[in-house]
Parts: C-alpha cells; sequence; structure tokens
C-alpha cells in the first residue's frame, strides 16, 4: 500500500485553533472532512521545513513552528499515513490566511474542536488538544 509522511500544523492564536475543511477529494472518506493544514513531506525537507512551505502554498500564512505534538500512523483503505503534528503560531507579520485549497476554515475553542467530522488520522491529534 502507498505511504505517505504528513506534517500538520495545530496554529493556536488566542487560545482557538485553526481548522481546515477540505472540499471533495478523490476519495470518499476524506471529502469535506475537517484537517490540520499541512501535506506530504517532500524529499531533501525536514518536517519543519515541509510544514512552512506547505501554509505559505495552501494559505500564504507564515508560522513559527514550535514543538512536536504527536506523531500518529492511520491506515485508509486506498493509502497510509505516518503525520506529525506541531504547535504552530502565526510569525508577527502575518496578516491573515488566504484560502487558496480548503472548502472552509475555523476557529475553534477546545470544545468546538469535538464537534467537527475530523479525517479519520486526526482524532487522535484533537484527543490530545483536549
Ligand atoms: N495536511 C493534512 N493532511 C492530512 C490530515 N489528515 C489526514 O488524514 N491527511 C491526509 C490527507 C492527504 O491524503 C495526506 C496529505 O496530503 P496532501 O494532499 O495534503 O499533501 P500535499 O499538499 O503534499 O498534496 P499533493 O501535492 O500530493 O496534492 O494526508 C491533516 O490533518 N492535514
Amino acid at each position: 500500500m502507498i505511504h505517505y509522511n504528513v506534517v500538520a500544523a495545530v496554529v493556536c492564536h488566542n487560545g482557538k485553533y485553526l481548522c481546515m475543511q477540505k472540499g471533495k477529494t478523490k476519495f470518499e472518506y476524506t471529502s469535506y472532512k475537517w484537517e490540520f493544514p499541512g501535506g506530504k513531506i517532500e524529499p531533501g525537507e525536514t518536517p519543519q521545513q515541509a510544514l512552512a512551505r506547505e501554509l505559505m502554498e495552501e494559505m500564504e500564512y507564515p508560522v513559527e513552528v514550535g514543538e512536536e505534538l504527536v506523531t500518529v500512523n492511520h491506515e485508509y483503505p486506498d493509502f497510509s499515513i505516518t503525520m506529525t503534528a506541531f504547535l504552530c503560531t502565526p510569525k508577527a507579520e502575518a496578516d491573515g490566511f488566504k484560502r487558496r485549497e480548503h472548502a472552509d476554515s475555523k476557529w475553534c475553542s477546545q470544545e468546538e474542536l469535538k464537534g467537527l467530522d475530523w479525517a479519520a488520522a486526526d482524532v487522535d491529534v484533537v484527543r490530545i488538544l483536549l
């Protein structure tokens, strides 16, 4: 089965977490699910470099990549991922973000995180934030 190494940013600002909703995807089980912004690590990149690059590409959002929160492994029906989540904060010069690839976005309190329909791999990431 194809395997991807993925990084995800738990961006925290004013006590809330940035959550992004996917649009329609190739697979029904990831379509319209909520996730943390990020993506696949490319050859030669550190996880932190990949994360900063992905947030610039997807959202034009400069973030400081901080501590590693958790690494989860998940097998979807068609591929598997190892995903490491990092706590991130917007850089001082960041003036909001653009939504280039996602269907929706939301800043959520801890309580509100529970109400979203998360991608299956994210459930264990969300759990440690509660
Ligand atoms: N970014 C991100 N991806 C996640 C999360 N949860 C989860 O299952 N995934 C899955 C969805 C994707 O299949 C994969 C990440 O790939 P991606 O499509 O976002 O990566 P990418 O931007 O490098 O994509 P591409 O260039 O291959 O189109 O990991 C999450 O919280 N954030």
